[in-house]
């Protein structure tokens, strides 16, 4: 057994709470229901922090921080709470907070929109809620939180923080000057950078998301991959893919998957008996050839000289299992220190070879035998384990390919459930290889490999629906560049 853990990880930083969000909502989880959630929690809290007698006051923003303390305030309309929003109620910015403070009319608690936050008014209160700004924070505080934010300072209240304290920084962890210092923390879900540093207690409250929204990749993924407009030619990555011999066809779809999984270059190396042939897929290639039938140990000199040139390398498909083609791929994994995907007979090489180069091997169950893994019968648990066992001894990060597919660094483990039976056609593979090649140019071998299994597999569903059974393999870079065009990147 190695120690790995499911899903993101115990702490999550802005994006990851984007990619849970997003795949949260894919599940059928509401975000409503989660508000509601982590408002209760958040009640809960102040109910244990508060004399009957005291006196509550809430200080919320125009976001879903601030809606969380909404929902709040409606579970302690017993007590003497006030709720005092940043604004005008029109501008609050999202409707399932519109919604929560529109469900406060009736409830007995007073509500006080503030215009101008130098009319905030407090009136010595025990308790303070501190639901300005949570996760959607961006920059230094701007008014009119930071005047509220020096009034809350002021008092000697107990400040409770929703989530975080209003001025943290999900992403980096750090506290904007002028952030309430709070005396406890609320935080829903998981721990947020930042969080640990604070001299307060922090308890995490489950808010009811899903085990699934982290666990398998889902279409909140797809948000790591959103992309500055002024990014430059070459920020897509230049990728090389070694192979081909006995095959064309392989290593052709890995480059035309890369092309479309959205590498700004991409170079093929293949023996110069199959370089036409791979360039007959199309003009959008770049093949270079070397002598021969096989890759093999005359063209490792050139091929670490263009590996080097290179953002990530693809190795394995159409290789063949010649000696001389894996002796050449486990010298070449041996020079280089750059990002690979190793691929099919490349995956035996990479099995066995001491590398400094980030890899992440892509096999099948089959392969994943032949380097002496066997998951015959294995349940979800049993696969993960062996997977994370398989990543921490290879010092790689391992997707093991199957109806569901298992993607793990050793220390993480994610399952993608995209995809269909018709995809056991020749070639799926290939594709596969070539699109977390791309992406593993631009994003981490745990990201990159989860997101092409999504990808493909998603393009797979929708090839299935044109062919059925009878899709095949050139047709999935279409459909991954199709599925990342309406995704806007
Ligand atoms: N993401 C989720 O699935 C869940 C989120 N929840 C809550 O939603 C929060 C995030 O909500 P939002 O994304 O709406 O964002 P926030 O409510 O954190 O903040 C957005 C608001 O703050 C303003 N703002 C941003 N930066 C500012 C700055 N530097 N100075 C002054 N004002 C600033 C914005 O104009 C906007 O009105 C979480 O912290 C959590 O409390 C919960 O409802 C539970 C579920
Ligand atoms: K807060």
């Amino acid at each position: 057994m190695s120690a790995w853990t499911w899903g993101l990880g115990e702490t999550l930083t802005g994006q990851d709470i984007g990619v849970v969000d997003a795949n949260t909502a894919a599940l059928g989880v509401a975000q409503m229901q989660l508000m509601e959630s982590s408002g209760h929690a958040l009640a809960r809290a102040v109910r244990a922090a508060a004399a009957p007698d005291d006196r509550i006051a809430i200080v919320a923003g125009r976001g879903n921080n601030g809606g969380d303390a909404f929902v709040t305030a409606r579970f302690l309309d017993d007590l003497d709470v006030r709720v005092h929003l940043l604004g005008r109620p029109e501008t609050i910015g999202t409707e399932i907070a519109r919604a929560n403070w529109g469900a406060l009319a009736t409830a007995s608690v007073e509500r006080r929109a503030v215009g101008d936050s130098r009319d905030l008014a407090l009136d010595d209160p025990d308790v303070i809620v501190d639901a300005m700004l949570g996760t959607g924070i961006t920059g230094e505080l701007r008014e009119p939180v930071a005047s509220a934010a020096q009034t809350i300072q002021d008092t000697d209240a107990t400040v409770i923080a929703a989530d975080v304290p209003s001025g943290l920084d999900a992403a980096t962890g750090d506290c904007a000057p002028g952030t309430p210092v709070p005396d406890r923390v609320v935080t829903f879900h998981r721990p947020k950078p930042g969080l640990s540093a604070l001299d307060a207690p922090v308890e995490t409250a489950d808010i009811g998301v899903p085990a699934e929204a982290e666990r398998a990749l889902g279409p909140g993924d797809l948000g790591r991959l959103d992309r500055p407009a002024d990014s430059h030619k070459g920020d897509g990555g230049r990728i090389l893919v070694v192979g081909g011999g006995p095959y064309a066809g392989a290593p052709a779809l890995a480059a035309l998957a890369a092309l479309r999984a959205g590498a700004d270059l991409v170079r093929v190396v293949a023996p110069e008996s199959v370089a036409d042939s791979i360039q007959g897929y199309a003009p959008d290639l770049i093949v270079e050839s070397v002598p021969g039938e096989r890759i093999g140990s005359d063209h490792v000199d050139r091929l670490v000289a263009l590996a080097t040139e290179r953002d990530a390398v693809v190795v394995g498909p159409g290789l063949g299992g010649a000696e001389d083609s894996r002796a050449a791929v486990a010298d070449l994994l041996g020079r280089i220190d750059g990002r690979v995907v190793a691929d099919a007979e490349a995956i035996d090489a990479a099995a066995a070879v001491e590398t400094d180069a980030d890899l992440v091997v892509t096999p099948h169950r089959g392969e994943f035998a032949r380097v002496g893994r066997s998951v015959d019968g294995a349940d979800e648990p049993a696969l993960a384990d062996a997977v994370a066992t398989a990543a921490s001894d290879l010092d790689a990060t391992v997707l093991l390919k199957g109806p569901t597919d298992v993607i793990s660094n050793g220390e993480r483990v994610r399952v993608n459930r995209t995809g269909n039976a018709g995809m056991t056609v020749g070639g799926t593979g290939d594709v596969l290889a070539g699109t977390v090649g791309a992406l593993l140019a631009v994003e981490d071998p745990m990201v990159a490999a989860g997101l092409g299994a999504f990808l493909v597999g998603r393009a797979g569903d929708r090839a299935a629906e044109r062919s059925g059974r009878g899709l095949i393999a050139s047709e999935l870079p279409d459909d991954v560049g199709a599925i990342l065009g309406e995704h806007g990147v």
